[in-house]
C-alpha cells in the first residue's frame, strides 16, 4: 500500500509542474493576479476532472455524469471564490458589510480549494434532489496527512462537513453546521478514493438533521459514519 501511495505520491509532484501549461504557469509567477483576477473573470468549475484524479475517481465521475443525463442527479459545480449564486445569499445574514466587502475578503478562497491540483481535496458531489441525498466523491492528496501515509481526522472531517452542507442545502438553502459527530472506524490511505453517501434524516423547523458514511470505491471498506445538525438561517438574526 505504502508503495503504491509513493508511486502515486511522485506523480502528484510530477503533475505539479506540468499543470494547465503556461497560462497557469504565468499566474503562479504572479500571485496577486491569480488571487485577484484570473480565476474571478473565468469562474472556473474545480469539480471536474485534473491530471491528479486516479482511475477509480475519473470511473465513478463518469458513471455519477451517468446518472445525470436523465435528471435524477446533478453535479454540483465549485468555485474557488465560492460561487456568486450561493454567497449572494449569505450576504443577507452577514450584515456587517465591512465583512462581506472589506479588503481581506477579497483573497478569501474555500478552504478546500486552495490548495494545488492533486495535493488537497479533490472531490465533486452528486445531488439527487428528490431523495434528498448526496454523493461526494473525494481523493485526499498528500498534503492532508495526518499520521504518517494516512488521511488526517480533520481533513475527513472537512469532507463530512462539506458533504453535509450540500446535503442540507437541498432542503434547506443558506444553513450552516451546529452540530458534528464522527465515528472515525478505520485509517484512511493517504492518496485513496473515498465515497461519502449523505442524506436527510429529518427537517424540524429550522433545523436539519443528516447523517453519513464514509466507504472505500468498492464500498467494502466503511472507514467512518457521522450524523450532522444543520441550521437554516434567519433572515431576522445576523449572525455576526
Ligand atoms: C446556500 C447553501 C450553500 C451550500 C454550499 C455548500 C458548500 C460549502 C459547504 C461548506 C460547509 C461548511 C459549513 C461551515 O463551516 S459553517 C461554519 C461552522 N459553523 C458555525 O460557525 C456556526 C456557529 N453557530 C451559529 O452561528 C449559530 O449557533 C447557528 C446559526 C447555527 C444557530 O443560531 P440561530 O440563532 O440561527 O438558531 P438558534 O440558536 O435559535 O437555534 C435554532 C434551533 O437549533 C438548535 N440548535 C442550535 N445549535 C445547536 C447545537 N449545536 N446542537 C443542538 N441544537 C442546536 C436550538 O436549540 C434551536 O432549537 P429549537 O429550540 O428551535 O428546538
Amino acid at each position: 500500500m505504502l508503495r503504491s501511495c509513493t508511486a502515486g505520491l511522485r506523480s502528484l509532484w510530477a503533475l505539479r509542474g506540468r499543470r494547465e501549461g503556461a497560462a497557469r504557469l504565468s499566474a503562479d509567477l504572479q500571485p496577486a493576479r491569480r488571487l485577484f483576477s484570473t480565476e474571478k473573470a473565468v469562474h472556473k468549475d474545480w469539480a471536474l476532472p485534473n491530471p491528479s484524479w486516479s482511475k477509480d475517481l475519473k470511473l465513478l465521475f463518469d458513471q455519477f455524469m451517468k446518472k445525470c443525463e436523465d435528471g435524477s442527479w446533478e453535479r454540483l459545480p465549485s468555485c474557488k471564490h465560492t460561487c456568486t449564486y450561493k454567497s449572494e445569499d449569505f450576504k443577507t445574514y452577514f450584515l456587517d458589510p465591512q465583512l462581506v466587502e472589506g479588503e481581506g475578503l477579497s483573497q478569501a478562497q474555500l478552504f478546500t480549494r486552495g490548495f494545488e491540483d492533486g495535493l488537497g481535496f479533490e472531490y465533486v458531489i452528486f445531488n439527487n434532489n428528490d431523495e434528498k441525498r448526496t454523493v461526494c466523491l473525494f481523493q485526499g492528496g498528500p498534503y492532508l496527512q495526518g499520521i504518517p501515509g494516512f488521511l488526517h481526522g480533520g481533513a475527513i472531517a472537512t469532507m463530512i462537513d462539506v458533504a453535509f452542507g450540500s446535503c442540507a442545502a437541498i432542503s434547506g438553502g443558506a444553513v450552516m453546521t451546529a452540530n458534528l459527530n464522527i465515528n472515525f472506524k478505520r485509517p484512511v490511505p493517504l492518496c485513496s478514493v473515498l465515497v461519502i453517501h449523505s442524506q436527510l434524516d429529518k427537517l424540524e423547523g429550522r433545523k436539519l438533521f443528516v447523517s453519513c458514511n464514509v466507504r472505500s470505491v468498492d464500498e467494502k471498506t466503511l472507514y467512518s459514519e457521522a450524523t450532522g445538525l444543520f441550521i437554516k438561517l434567519d433572515p431576522k438574526k445576523s449572525s455576526t
